[in-house]
């Protein structure tokens, strides 16, 4: 009798108890190991290891492809609690190498929840470790930087692990756009990937095309171009100038992706014979192509941004937008040329967040105006973009000197 008035609760709580989860290790280039629990999945995965302070957003992490290559640890204590639902995912899958979290939630419970994070992990085959501490992991990264590391469930001698760690390159000189791109251009059509059939007319009220660089592109970047009224047409990142030019597009957006900016001649050259051909919007990655189009360079950061609380200055205004970041490298202001408007700038390490070159219709954030997840402060960039392009359209710019 007893039992049948047990509560859901508590039944969820025994069979917590009862899950059997097999151990894992974390062990970083330094030497330094953790230990925690496979909540999901099983295996071994390198990467570079960042933390994530974001308290909610876990499943656009998750989809952001912009991680490929990285091994994420989220700070806040408890993750999954409210599953994972189709709506809010920023691609078709996950790109991150493997998830970190203190503490695994596997009953979810919100109204828009379809799966658990557990489930919608494995059917990635991606690994998940939970009871890991995450508190000492970001104080170690937050001392040393973030670094390469090994987070597996194939237990064997430290050492080994270690060697495996030592061997593998990391993010510095890697092109992981290319694994990341859309295969076809393709057209984006109220949240749905449809095919880029030029001789389609553009759905009513839809009168300015903008074709997105996709080099990662998060779904959200996407989704806010078709509010403001956009027909949003995706290519590869590989694109030539001639293959973007042929949509015929009033505005060039390029996006967020992973890995090194420096090791993506091939898209800034293409950038830089579309500077004043067609107005630019870049987006993070898309921020540190363009920046090295007009003749600027990239650095790593210590231990990068990936939040949503970066406090960045508009320093035209001087208001303080609150904003959602995920990069590890960024533009270095002196090396950009000196008619370039420096638009905004990060009040936690004064790094360079935001460029504009009005004589050829091109402006660039390092943060994510889309946030998903995170504040709107900075949603206007769209339509500041939408602006630029209307004033462009039928007008030719000028060529770069
Ligand atoms: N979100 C992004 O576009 C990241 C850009 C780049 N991969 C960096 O880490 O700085």
């Amino acid at each position: 009798m007893r039992n049948s008035r047990r509560s859901n609760n508590e039944e969820q709580h025994d069979m917590t108890l009862l899950r059997k989860q097999k151990p894992a290790l974390l062990v970083l280039e330094d030497g330094c190991v953790f230990r925690g629990e496979a909540f999901a999945g099983e295996g071994e995965v390198l990467g570079e290891v960042v933390f994530n302070t974001g308290m909610t957003g876990y499943q656009e992490v998750l989809t952001d492809p912009s991680y490929k290559g990285q091994i994420v640890a989220m700070t806040y204590p408890l993750i999954g609690n409210y599953g994972i639902n189709p709506e809010d995912m920023e691609a078709a899958g996950i790109s991150l190498e493997g998830f970190i979290v203190r503490e695994y939630s596997d009953f979810p419970s919100n109204w828009r929840s379809r799966q658990s994070l557990k489930t919608f992990m494995e059917s990635q085959g991606k690994l998940g470790v939970e009871g890991l501490d995450c508190r000492a992991l970001t104080r170690r990264l937050r001392v040393s930087g973030a670094m390469r590391g090994i987070l597996t469930t194939e237990i064997q001698d430290v050492e080994i692990l270690l060697q495996r760690v030592r061997a593998y390159p990391g993010l510095v000189g890697q092109d992981l756009v290319r694994t990341v791109t859309c295969q076809e251009p393709y057209r984006w059509v109220r949240g749905s990937v449809q095919p880029a059939d030029r001789d389609r007319r553009p759905e009513e009220g839809k009168n300015l095309r903008v074709v997105v660089l996709d080099c990662g592109v998060k779904y959200n970047i996407l989704r806010c171009l078709e509010a403001e009224g956009c027909e949003v047409i995706v290519v590869p990142a590989c694109s030539s100038d001639e293959q973007i030019l042929s949509w015929s597009p009033d505005g060039l957006l390029l996006s967020n992706g992973p890995g090194d900016p420096a090791a993506l001649p091939y898209i800034v050259a293409t950038v830089r014979q579309l500077l004043g051909k067609v107005p630019i919007f870049g987006i993070c990655l898309g921020h540190q192509i363009l920046g090295q189009a007009v003749g600027g360079r990239t650095e790593k950061l210590k231990f990068g941004h990936h939040g949503i609380n970066q406090p960045v200055k508009h320093r035209l205004s001087g208001r303080v937008e609150i904003t959602s970041q995920n990069h590890g490298f960024v533009v270095v202001p002196e090396s950009l040329p000196a008619d370039l408007e420096k638009t905004h700038d990060n009040l936690n390490d004064g790094t360079s967040e935001g460029i504009a070159y009005p004589s050829l219709g091109a402006f660039s954030v390092q943060y994510h105006p889309e946030a998903a997840p995170g504040p709107q402060d900075a949603s206007y960039l769209f339509k500041q973009f939408v602006k630029l392009i209307t004033s462009e359209k039928g007008n030719k710019l000028r060529t770069p000197s």
